[in-house]
């Protein structure tokens, strides 16, 4: 491992500091705490950080386990075993190592794999292209419980976004199952993240700064770090410190624009090392495709105008995802793009 291969190499002003302040504020709620409270601590959570850390949450742990061992043993197998699984032009699903965050190249290796099977997405990010498409998982023959591990997990899962979803809802003064609708034949999928060991962790990122376009992320990693949120209050990177059990929620783009602003999806970024590979398993809870998304009515008045035209949830993100599989030079799309400007 001599030289760096470019395309990793982050622009001067996007690369880490190594030794970060061990600053520690993102909040961590006890879901087992009675509802009142419990809607106080995620709004706070969600108002000051876009961030925060949930334990006693209800996803059995041995369940986290065994979803931790199938992911190292998939991960670990030969490239030769793993490109069995190839993500393709056909399939965007599976094994793949060369996503793109920002154009530069993140050092990761993943495998997606849907929440519902099939799922429907638009077939193109082309406005006027209604063409819809079915995409269904595929799964590779090795470890031979991977498959159910991964399913039994992701329905775990899932009930805790709902209650996640719940409770963010009613933090905004919502009634609880307001938002409930749009998640009918969700987009939701499941990553497991490999980061391997890096030699360049200054000039390299697990994952380039980004913000999640979905609804919310429910993430669990293991205990090696590198998760890193910009603090909204002077935009110094902070690293969000594994908490055994824990899984880390943020706010993404969509509820951004659903709480007309309220609340806001932050960006963040994941830090390499040269001595540890790190694994961690998102799940991106995403409306259906059809879901158009703009501002609740209800926390749009005369103080606080629409901030949002609206938008379809499924074009969004096949553009997003455009420049994402192959080195592409667009502009990633933005929430910013919608602003109704004031
Ligand atoms: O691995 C992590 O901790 C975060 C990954 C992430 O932000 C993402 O995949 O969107
Ligand atoms: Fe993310």
């Amino acid at each position: 491992m001599g030289e760096i291969d470019p395309a990793f190499i982050q622009p001067n002003e996007n690369r880490p500091k190594l030794k970060v302040s061990e600053a520690d504020g993102i909040p961590l709620i006890n879901l087992s705490s009675d509802t009142e409270e419990l809607v106080l601590e995620i709004g706070q959570g969600c108002k000051n950080w876009g961030f925060f850390q949930v334990i006693n949450h209800g996803v059995p742990l041995e369940l986290i386990r065994r979803m931790e061992k199938v992911a190292k043993e998939f991960f670990d197998q030969s490239m030769e075993e793993k490109k069995l699984v190839k993500r393709d032009e056909v399939n965007p699903l599976g094994y793949h190592d060369s996503e793109h965050t920002k154009n530069v190249r993140d050092w990761k290796e993943v495998f997606d794999f849907m929440v519902e099977d099939p799922t429907f997405i638009p077939a193109s990010h082309e406005p006027g292209d209604e063409e819809i498409r079915m995409l269904t998982n595929q799964w590779p023959q090795k470890p031979p419980e991977f498959r159910e591990v991964c399913q039994e997990y992701a329905r775990e899962v899932e009930n805790l976004a709902y209650k996640l979803l719940e409770l963010v809802s009613l933090s905004l003064g919502l009634q609880a199952d307001r938002i409930h609708g749009y998640f009918k034949d969700q987009t939701s999928f499941l990553r497991l993240n490999h980061y391997p060991a890096c030699p360049f962790p200054e000039l390299a990122l697990g994952v380039g700064r980004h913000k999640d376009a979905g609804a919310l992320t429910v993430l669990t990693q293991d205990d090696v770090g590198g998760l890193q949120v910009k603090r909204k209050s002077d935009g110094e990177w902070i690293p969000v410190k594994p908490v055994p059990d824990a899984f880390i929620i943020n706010v993404g783009d969509a509820i951004q624009v659903w709480s007309n602003d309220r609340y806001e999806s932050v960006e963040h970024r994941v830090v390499v090392n040269s001595e540890k590979e790190r694994f961690s398993i998102p799940f991106f809870f995403f409306p259906a495709h059809h879901v158009m998304i703009k501002p609740l009515e209800e926390l749009v008045n005369e103080q606080h105008p629409a901030r949002y035209r609206e938008y379809n949830w499924g074009k969004f993100y096949a553009t997003r995802n455009r420049s994402d599989y192959k080195k592409l030079d667009v502009e990633n799309i933005q929430i910013h793009h919608f602003r109704i400007l004031e």
